[in-house]
């Protein structure tokens, strides 16, 4: 893969396709905000009208005023002429005022008039305007409150509804919690899908599956509708309405996000302003927070996954007893006659009524705890003839059908009444460990039905036991605990391939009490993970215990336990999950080159049927690929897979199963990935959308303040639980990748280098490092941490940091001032060196501590800082301390003080022994304290009395 069109670009398809994924939401509007919408349209265009008429209005009023204007000046023109005529025709003398009136009065009745009438005739007109003018604000804003009165009672109405609605509910909820029946949304969910993809199960049943040849007859594609998942049967239009409220629903969620992001951002700022109580209520949060989780972390995850499944599973029994007679008739012909192409063992029959596949089980542990060998020994048949167990060999699974599990659990029938499991077979991934039980996984939830978590009885829990602990409960995978290598308890008589409570009865006491010892610690230290343990077959409650299977992958002992316990917490517990769907549900394993066949991906088959010719979307590190089957790729029975080109060519397969898929462009497939069929009435373009959804996912990983490490990892699976692990561990994401790392990654890594130097590094899980990049690296200054081992990532990471503060702490270690109050009890030196005995009132004294008091001064008011120096040595008992604390002694604690060159405080002319001595805070010294460095040497005391200290040196 070269770097040009490598994984660099990661981040950018991760956030081009969300952005692409956003675009849509912003296009899909749903019901509510549909009439919104059409409100607000209806109150423009009323105002808009409005507006209009008001316009008109002032048009004509203006108008009005020009005509008045004008008729007002005829007027007056009118008057003074008649005015002129009057004094030309009279005398030349002054008329006098009276004269004048009575003149007026005399031109009124019969001159003046017509102005006069203008006049009253504008007051009129004008009166009668702004009448209706009043008229028609009277209406409008009768018009305005009724509107808003409607809009209340609407509003009113609505929340009526919705109170009733939400009390309805409430009294529902009540009534099905003291049924038993009350099922939680996500439950609600996934019964809705189950119900639609037992439809289609049964509508598959409908259709003659005889027809499944190779000669592609109607019947056969007619048939093949039958694979594809619910969506394919929903019209577009259903599509879009799921869609929306789809988005609508994460459009809330992100809202809410977003909401709180910004609740949390305000608290950091408020943070500032009073530093000292917020630190303090922060730690205070975190111890208690922590205690919470570890209340509440108690066994909760298996037994909640168990329980839920046994709920399921009654429920399901009532809905399958209310099944029509047709549908379910039809489900065997289904089963059956697929059996008979598909691979050996891949399919066994099953009743009409439990139609189960097999369950998928992985192998996790500590390294060396036996997993491999223990695996092998599971494999190992030990029926004569090999193939009469039917064991078959898989691409990264093994098939155990039902006989061979009969067989190997025999001895068992000593303990366990009526042996008889419903599923065909199990399916055991080969490759332990985290790497294939992280890529087993399918929108963040493990597709493993139930792990084997392998501890060595010898050395009880360690790293990686946690990491798989968290891993598995992370994923809510159900498991059980292997404690393998029991015949290494001293003095222990093998009985080969024996039951573990046949071969423990023949032990001596002294290896009894050996194996009780060991046992009852484990159990302590899986308690301390927060897991209830039992020996299974003392197990009373398997849904809240964690059950034990003690063996020896060596001698075989308790590995018929092991597998019969699988088997019967599988089926009886799980059946739900087991349900056999038609829906394809596959994930991508590994991407692998083999030679004939160039790329090609090993893929667990969960559920449904792969033919060769499907069309299938799968993630690609750069957007989608979409490529048709080129090959079904089994191996040849009773062969080592490595064999090359042993493969047996499958028409199709059928879950569960593990088959190599041979197709063009797999090059940039992302293990951990789904694998999707596109039907005859899919979309193919949603179908790209969906799968990139794995990917778009992780952006939610990075921290949104842009600060962080850089993570890249090989596979999904990984980069997910990597992700997860570094959330875990507080430690914020920057950016994301997968693949190889290019030098393009660590220029990624360097924007950290002024920003946030303790992040420029790249965690680094289980990927190859280019050459290039590395060279570019360590020109930058960019540590690269790669382990194939979660926790070797974190711990290298963690001793990384602790460097750096140490670092840190030294270069910052005199801005460092711890608080304390000290009293004098006695003057031993004044000057030269200046030692002084003192009593530690408060906090602690350290060698390096300016030391000072404080005085007001009674003239100025001011407040004089007399520093006395620098503490230079402590003694107690003539014995030097680096640091006193109070209460440490109770006698004194003898100070020498280095003083500030020339102008150290005189004693009893500053200062004297009545006077309290501090430790010379500063806003300077609280905000070094605070930082990562020194944050933990603070203990809640010293907060508490720097806040006290606060007022003393006037520090805001
Ligand atoms: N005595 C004894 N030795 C065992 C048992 N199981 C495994 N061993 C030995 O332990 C060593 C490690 O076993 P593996 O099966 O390789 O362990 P693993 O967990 O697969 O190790 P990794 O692949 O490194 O993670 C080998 O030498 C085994 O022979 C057991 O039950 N008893």
């Amino acid at each position: 893969m070269s770097e040009g069109d490598g994984p660099q670009d990661f981040m950018s398809v991760l956030k081009q396709t969300k952005a692409k994924q956003e675009e849509k939401k912003v296009v899909i509007k749903s019901k509510k905000e549909k009439e919104k919408e059409k409100k607000e349209k209806e109150k423009q265009r009323k105002k808009e009208l409005a507006a209009k008429k008001k316009a008109k209005q002032q048009e004509q009023k203006a108008q009005q005023a020009a005509q008045n204007q004008k008729n007002a000046d005829d007027a007056a023109k009118a008057k003074e002429e008649k005015n002129s005529k009057k004094a030309d025709s009279d005398s030349p003398r002054e008329t006098p005022a009276p004269a004048s009136a009575a003149a007026g009065k005399k031109g009124k009745g019969k001159k003046i008039n017509p102005a006069i009438a203008a006049l009253r005739k504008q007051m009129e007109l004008r009166k009668q305007q702004e009448e209706e003018e009043r008229l028609l604000q009277e209406e409008e804003e009768r018009l305005a409150k009724e509107e808003e009165e409607k809009r209340i009672a609407e509003e009113k109405q609505l929340e009526e509804q919705k109170k009733l609605k939400k009390e309805k509910e409430k009294a529902r909820i009540e009534r099905l919690k003291a049924e038993g029946k009350f099922l939680t949304k996500k439950q609600k969910e996934e019964k809705k899908l189950q119900e639609r993809r037992k439809q289609q199960l049964l509508q598959s049943g409908n259709v003659s599956v005889a027809g499944l040849k190779a000669d592609g007859s109607k019947e056969s594609t007619q048939k093949k509708k039958i694979v594809y998942g619910d969506k394919k049967k929903k019209s577009s239009a259903e599509r879009a309405a799921e869609k929306a409220k789809k988005e609508e629903e994460a459009r809330k969620k992100a809202e809410e996000e977003a909401a709180k992001a910004a609740a949390a951002k305000a608290e950091e700022e408020d943070e500032d302003d009073d530093l000292i109580d917020d630190w303090e209520a922060m730690a205070l949060d975190d111890d208690e927070e922590e205690e919470e989780e570890e209340q509440t972390a108690t066994g909760e995850d298996w037994s909640a996954k168990a329980e839920e499944e046994e709920k399921e599973s009654s429920e399901e029994k009532q809905n399958e007893s209310s099944e029509t007679p047709a549908s379910t008739s039809a489900e065997p012909v289904y089963a059956e006659e697929i059996e008979e192409i598909s691979t050996p063992g891949a399919a066994a029959k099953s009743s009409g009524k439990n139609d189960l596949r097999s369950p998928i089980c992985c192998i996790l542990g500590h390294v060396d705890t036996g997993k491999t060998k223990l695996l092998d020994k599971i494999r190992q048949t030990n029926v004569q003839g090999g193939e009469a167990g039917g064991i078959t060999q898989q691409i990264g699974a093994t098939y155990f059908p039902m006989t061979a599990i009969k067989q190997k659990t025999k001895v068992m029938e000593k303990f366990e009444e009526n042996i008889s499991f419903q599923v065909p077979g199990l399916l055991i991934i080969d490759t332990p460990g985290h790497e294939s039980f992280t890529n087993l996984r399918s929108r963040g939830s493990s597709l493993c039905n139930i792990a084997i978590l392998v501890i060595d009885i010898m050395h009880g829990l360690e790293q990686q036991t946690i990491e798989s602990i968290r891993l598995l409960r992370d994923r809510k995978a159900p498991f059980i605990v292997a404690l393998n290598k029991i015949d290494r308890l001293y003095g222990w008589e093998v009985s080969k391939d024996n039951s573990f409570r046949d071969s423990f009865a023949q032990q001596t006491q002294a290896v009894k009490s050996e194996f009780e010892d060991r046992l009852s610690k484990i159990k302590v230290q899986l308690a301390e993970q927060g897991l209830n343990s039992e020996l299974y077959f003392q197990n009373k409650n398997m849904a809240k215990f964690v059950s034990i299977v003690p063996t020896s992958a060596v001698t075989g002992e308790g590995v018929p336990d092991l597998l019969w316990l699988l088997l019967e917490l599988t089926t009886k517990r799980m059946s739900k999950q087991l349900m056999y769907l038609s829906e394809v549900e596959a994930t991508i394993l590994e991407v692998k080159v083999v030679e004939g066949f160039g790329y090609t991906i090993d893929v667990v088959l969960n559920n449904g049927i792969l033919r060769e010719g499907d069309r299938v979307v799968l993630c690609g590190l750069n957007g989608p690929i979409v490529t048709n089957i080129r090959a079904l790729l089994t191996p040849q029975p009773l062969r080592e897979l490595r064999i090359k080109s042993d493969y047996v060519h499958n028409k199709e397969v059928k879950a569960a199963l593990g088959v190599k898929i041979a197709a063009n462009d797999l090059e940039k497939a992302v293990a951990g990935s789904r694998l999707l069929v596109v039907g005859p009435e899919d979309d193919e373009e949603e179908l790209m959308d969906e799968v990139m959804d794995d990917l778009t996912g992780l952006l939610n990983s990075v921290d949104s303040s842009g600060r962080g490490v850089t993570v890249q990892a090989s596979t999904l699976g990984s980069l997910e639980a990597l992700l997860s692990f570094l959330k875990d561990m507080k430690i914020p994401v920057m950016s994301v990748g997968l693949g190889p790392v290019f030098k393009r990654d660590v220029m990624k890594a360097t924007t950290m280098s002024d920003k946030a130097p303790e992040y420029a590094v790249m965690l680094c899980f289980d990927v190859k490092i280019d050459k290039e990049a590395e060279q570019y690296a360590e020109e930058h200054k960019i540590t690269i941490f790669n382990a194939e081992i979660i926790y070797h990532l974190f711990d290298a990471f963690t001793a990384y940091q602790e460097k750096l503060l140490e670092e840190k702490r030294k270069n910052f270690m005199e801005f460092a001032i711890f608080p304390c109050v000290l009293n004098t009890i006695q003057i031993i030196n004044k000057r030269n060196p200046m030692i002084i005995g003192v009593d530690v009132a408060e906090g602690s004294v350290r060698i390096g501590t300016p030391i000072c008091a404080v005085k007001i001064n009674p003239e100025t008011k001011q407040r004089d800082v007399l520093l006395l120096g620098k503490v230079v040595s402590l003694e107690v008992n003539h014995n030097s301390q680096n640091i006193v604390k109070k209460g440490q002694t109770a006698q004194g604690v003898a100070m020498r003080l280095e003083g500030p060159s020339g102008a150290q405080p005189v004693w009893g002319r500053h200062v004297d022994e009545k006077d309290k001595l501090y430790s010379l805070i500063s806003r300077k010294s609280i905000d070094t304290l605070k930082d990562a460095a020194f944050r933990d040497q603070v203990p809640r005391e010293d907060w508490l009395l720097i806040k006290a200290l606060k007022p003393v040196f006037d520090i805001k």
